[in-house]
This record gives C-alpha cells, structure tokens and sequence, in this order.
C-alpha cells in the first residue's frame, strides 16, 4: 500500500460498458457460483448480522441453494444450530469470535464429530494476530471447514490471513448502511469500497468476499466485475417478512429495524459502538429481492456480451467521477 493518497472510486463512480451480446435469453446467462466445495444460485450473501438473518432463514436459504452465514450473536445456540442443520441435511455454516467461547465451540464441534462447511470469523480489525490464531486453531481442528476471515481493507491483511490458511477473506470496513466506524474513528473502505475490493482481488490467491456498501443491484456487477468472488448485503436484504424484527409504521410507510452489529442495539451497552440501528422500507418476501437480483445479474451478464458470471470480469468501464461520497 502506497503511504500518500491514491486514487480510488467507489460504485457510483463506475459504469460498464455493453458488449455485443450473445445470448437469445436473458435467463441463459448462468449465475452460479462456486465457493468451497458448493456451488450457489448467486453469488450474494445475506450479511451475518442479527437483523439479517436468523436460523428459519438459514434453512430456506440453504434448501434452495443460496449461500447463508449465521450470525454468532446468540453464542450458546451454535452448536445446536449445526446439529439441525446436519439432521436435515443442509450444509452448516457459522460465525465465530476470537474469544474463549468461540475456541470452546470449536472444541465441542470436533468431539461431537460436526464440521460446518463454512465457518466465517467476523471480527470488525480482521487485520489481527488474533484472528491468525482462531484460524490456524480451526485448520488444525476443523480442516474440512472453509474458513472466511475478515475483515480487512488492504492487499497486505489479505496475504496476512491467506497466509495463516484462511480460504477466503472478506473486504470491507466502514462501507455498510449501519456502519459509523468512517465518522468515528477516520478508518476504513467508507467511499472508496470498489477500488479496495479491486485492490485486495488483484493480490489475493483465494476468493474474496466484497461485504457492505451495495446500494443497487447493479453493484453486485460492479463488484465482480473488480474481482470479487462473492458479495456480502446487510441493507438491501434487510426489511423483509423473513428477516427478523417486527413490521413498523413510520410516518405512514411500514419499515423494519435494520442495526449494525456494532451498534448499541446489539450490543446492549455503550462500548466501542461503531454502528448504528436505521429504518428500511418493509420490502416484501426475501425471495422476490433474490428472483431480482438473479435476473439483474444474467441481464448484467448479457450487457458484458456473455453467458455466465466470470465473463463479467472481462468488460471495460467508465470511471464517471472521483468524488467520495459514500459510507456514513
Ligand atoms: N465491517 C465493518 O466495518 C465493521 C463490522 N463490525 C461488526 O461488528 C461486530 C462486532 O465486532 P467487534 O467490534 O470486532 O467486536 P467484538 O467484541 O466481536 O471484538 C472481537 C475481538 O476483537 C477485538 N477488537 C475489535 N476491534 C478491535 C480493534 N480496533 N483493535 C484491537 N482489537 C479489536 C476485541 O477486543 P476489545 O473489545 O477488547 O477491544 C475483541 O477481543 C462484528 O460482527 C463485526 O463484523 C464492527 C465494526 C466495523
Ligand atoms: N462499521 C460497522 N459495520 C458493520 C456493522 N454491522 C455490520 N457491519 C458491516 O456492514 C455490512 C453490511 O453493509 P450494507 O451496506 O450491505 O448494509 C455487514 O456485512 C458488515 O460487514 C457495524 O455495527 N459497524
């Protein structure tokens, strides 16, 4: 990373452009995605946040092909949460800490004889010796799991965590809708999330996760057309009858609560809060906002003059602008 400012641009700076297309149907273009030893419908990812998702999620998610990560913030439940998911046959993929706990949940999954498919350690500084040390303590135990790690923001982090054996790595700090950490404490991605996404696609040797600041669907492009392999939302899949939290009324309109993982909300004290709880508008079932971007993407893929999700990664782009407006 160079120590004097770069030029950046963030999704609203950049258009694709069109290529001749190829394809009679929009829904020829292929959207699946492999990640692991699984292959998903789209390669999207509910954030693992608390009023993202919760286990009934999880399920659906997981029946029909999606990929899900469940949030670690009821800790005593993880474990049984992987023995249901294993009863039923579906993969099992959890978040983790790095506390004593999260090392204790790992312990018990190895003498009860469970792998998750997927353990993600989520952790705001994933540019950390503690998290070197989570994964080396899961790929020593767990060395089936896939192991995601984050989150970072520099080519540097991700060799670090890659280097420790971390399957694949998540970008992203400060860009998400509940976010605050920009306004707090001057760090992060907040404003310039695409071109550290490009930046840390570029040297990383595993996949990366793009995770916050999607605002449209057209960014999901965006973001792998820049290298990511998979994107992260919190917001844009939050608001939903299968989300948690209650429908509320707001100055007429039905909203949910959307809060940040970081937020005092979650964390039920004021400490180290670098997040905020919002409105979204209430927005329907879950599955109509994943049928769209399905078909965004294959109508996204059709404009790259392609039929699946890695010819996205070939077509040139416009930068518009170089402003920083994003983030918080
Ligand atoms: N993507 C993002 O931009 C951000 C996401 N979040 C999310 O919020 C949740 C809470 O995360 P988190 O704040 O990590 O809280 P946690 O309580 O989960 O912290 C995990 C561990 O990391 C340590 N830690 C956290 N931040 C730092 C730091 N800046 N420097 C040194 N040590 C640190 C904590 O120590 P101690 O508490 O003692 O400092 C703790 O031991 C997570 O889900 C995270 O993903 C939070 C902020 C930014
Ligand atoms: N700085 C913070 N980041 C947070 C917090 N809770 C979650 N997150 C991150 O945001 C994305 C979702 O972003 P969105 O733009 O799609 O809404 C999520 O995956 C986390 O990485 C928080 O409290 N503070």
């Amino acid at each position: 990373m160079p120590n004097n400012p770069f030029n950046v641009f963030d999704y609203e700076d950049i258009q694709l452009i069109p290529q001749k297309c190829i394809l009679e149907h929009r829904h020829q273009a292929q959207t699946s995605v492999q990640l692991g030893n699984y292959t998903f419908q789209i390669p999207v990812v509910p954030a693992n946040m608390a009023s993202v998702i919760d286990e009934k999620l999880a399920v659906w998610l997981a029946q029909n092909n999606y990929f899900y990560i469940m949030h670690r913030f009821t800790p005593q439940t993880r474990f049984n949460f992987v023995q249901k998911m294993h009863q039923q046959q579906l993969y099992a993929s959890i978040s983790v800490g790095v506390q004593k706990a999260d090392y204790e949940l790992i312990d018990q999954l190895v003498q009860a004889h469970l792998t998750p498919a997927f353990i993600t350690i989520d952790i705001a500084h994933g540019y950390a010796p503690s998290v070197q040390h989570m994964i080396q303590y899961i790929k020593t135990y767990l060395p089936q799991s896939f192991v995601i790690a984050g989150n970072v923001a520099t080519p540097e982090a991700v060799h670090f965590l890659e280097d420790a054996g971390a399957d694949a790595t998540k970008v992203g700090i400060g860009p998400g809708r509940a976010c605050i950490t920009k306004i707090k404490t001057g760090f992060g991605t907040a404003g310039w999330q695409l071109a550290a996404v490009r930046m840390c696609a570029k040297a990383a040797n595993k996949p990366v996760i793009a995770d916050g600041g999607i605002r449209t669907n057209g960014d999901i492009a965006k973001s792998l057309r820049f290298g990511a392999q998979m994107v992260m939302i919190g917001s844009l899949l939050a608001g939903h009858d299968e989300n948690p939290g209650e429908i509320r009324q707001k100055n007429g309109q039905k909203v949910k609560v959307y809060f940040g993982s970081a937020s005092e909300m979650q964390k039920g004290e004021r400490k180290n809060i670098e997040g905020k709880a919002i409105t979204v508008p209430y927005r329907g079932s879950i599955k109509t906002t994943l049928r769209e971007m399905k078909e965004d993407l294959q109508s996204a893929i059709s404009y790259a003059g392609g039929r699946n999700l890695a010819d996205l990664r070939k077509v040139n782009y416009v930068i518009l602008k170089n402003s920083i407006y994003n983030g918080d």
